[in-house]
């Protein structure tokens, strides 16, 4: 075991184990992107989950991970972890919290990954204080174009903080915001993903109902999609501006605006994002409940 907790000193994120306490796909893009940018070897890395042996199995045999399976080695891996990432549903949190009172150990830090889920709530659940990083990531973690909140508990130390800080910004960007403000941060970039991948679906569609083959329309969606948010970054113009220039008065583009203007486009956006956001605080209160009954 490693010195993360009072000593002050950051150690090599290599010399530390890290453990999934949840093996889904948002456990998967974490270790993918860890793996990738060579930031540990993978027998550093564990994972665990309630029952799918076989989902197990295909992450060991994908990345050389190890995993605990049983009851013992659980516990093993469990002891013998540095940093635990809290990795299982917010539905299931109350009860895998519940089950991780009394084997985790004061001085191991945990990395919350799981929507809504606040730091007091982890604490009441664990009947102990740790030190607990919230985090929401997105699936885009993978590849290393994460985009990922984070909050810390008050007895984070700066050690603790330039750690995690490290192994986030390894899996993309990092955006520190005051907890309450995660809920946005779901809404935003957490489910983002999503609402880019639904566009393209319609996009594609589109292509194809007019003529088009399938590989071509999704060859032109992705390059657009892609150009379009490299563009942004590249010229650091506003969206805005940008769709401007796309825009010749009386052309095709402004047709395609004012048609998305008359479905109320950007209201939709918005109020879904707003709604993503709301649903973040519910699940949260929920958890909440589950931990009081
Ligand atoms: N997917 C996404 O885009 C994002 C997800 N998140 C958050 O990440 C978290 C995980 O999401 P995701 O990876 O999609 O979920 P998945 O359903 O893909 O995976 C959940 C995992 O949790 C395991 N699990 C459930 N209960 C327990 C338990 N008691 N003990 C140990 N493991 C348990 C499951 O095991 P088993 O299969 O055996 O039941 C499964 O491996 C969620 O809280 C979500 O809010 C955050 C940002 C983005
Ligand atoms: O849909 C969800 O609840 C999770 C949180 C953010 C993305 N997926």
């Amino acid at each position: 075991m490693t010195q993360l907790s009072a000593s002050g000193v950051m150690p090599e994120i290599s010399s530390l184990r890290l453990c999934f306490y949840g093996a889904g796909s948002m456990a998967e893009a974490f270790v993918r992107g860890i793996l990738d940018r060579g930031l540990t070897e993978p027998g550093q890395i564990s994972v665990m989950n309630r029952q799918n042996v076989t989902r197990l199995d295909e992450l060991t045999t994908r990345y050389g991970i190890r995993a605990a399976a049983d009851d013992q080695s659980k516990l093993s891996t469990l002891h013998e972890a540095d940093i635990i990432f809290l990795a299982m549903k917010p539905k299931d949190a109350a009860t895998a919290l519940k089950q991780l009172r009394g084997l985790i150990k004061p001085h191991q830090l945990l990395i919350s990954l799981v929507a809504g889920l606040s730091i007091d709530t982890i604490t009441a659940l664990l009947n102990q204080q740790n030190a607990i990083i919230r985090t929401m990531p997105n699936t885009s973690s993978t590849i290393g174009l994460g985009a990922t909140g984070i909050s810390f508990s008050s007895s984070v130390t700066e050690a603790q903080r330039l750690l995690a800080e490290q192994l986030l910004q390894s899996i993309g960007l990092t955006a520190i915001v005051e907890e309450p403000l995660l809920d946005v941060v779901t809404g935003v970039s957490g489910s983002g993903p999503a609402y880019v991948y639904y566009l393209m679906e319609a996009m594609i569609e589109a292509g194809r109902g007019l003529g088009l083959s399938e590989d071509t329309a999704r060859d032109l969606t992705i390059q657009t999609v892609l150009g379009a948010a490299h563009m942004v970054k590249a010229t650091n113009e506003n969206p805005a501006d940008l769709r401007r220039k796309v825009t010749s008065p009386g052309g095709t583009t402004q047709a395609a605006i004012e048609t998305l203007d008359s479905h109320h486009f950007s209201k939709a956006i918005i109020t879904a994002i707003g709604r993503a956001a709301e649903r973040a605080g519910e699940m949260g209160a929920e958890i909440e409940r589950s931990a009081k009954s």
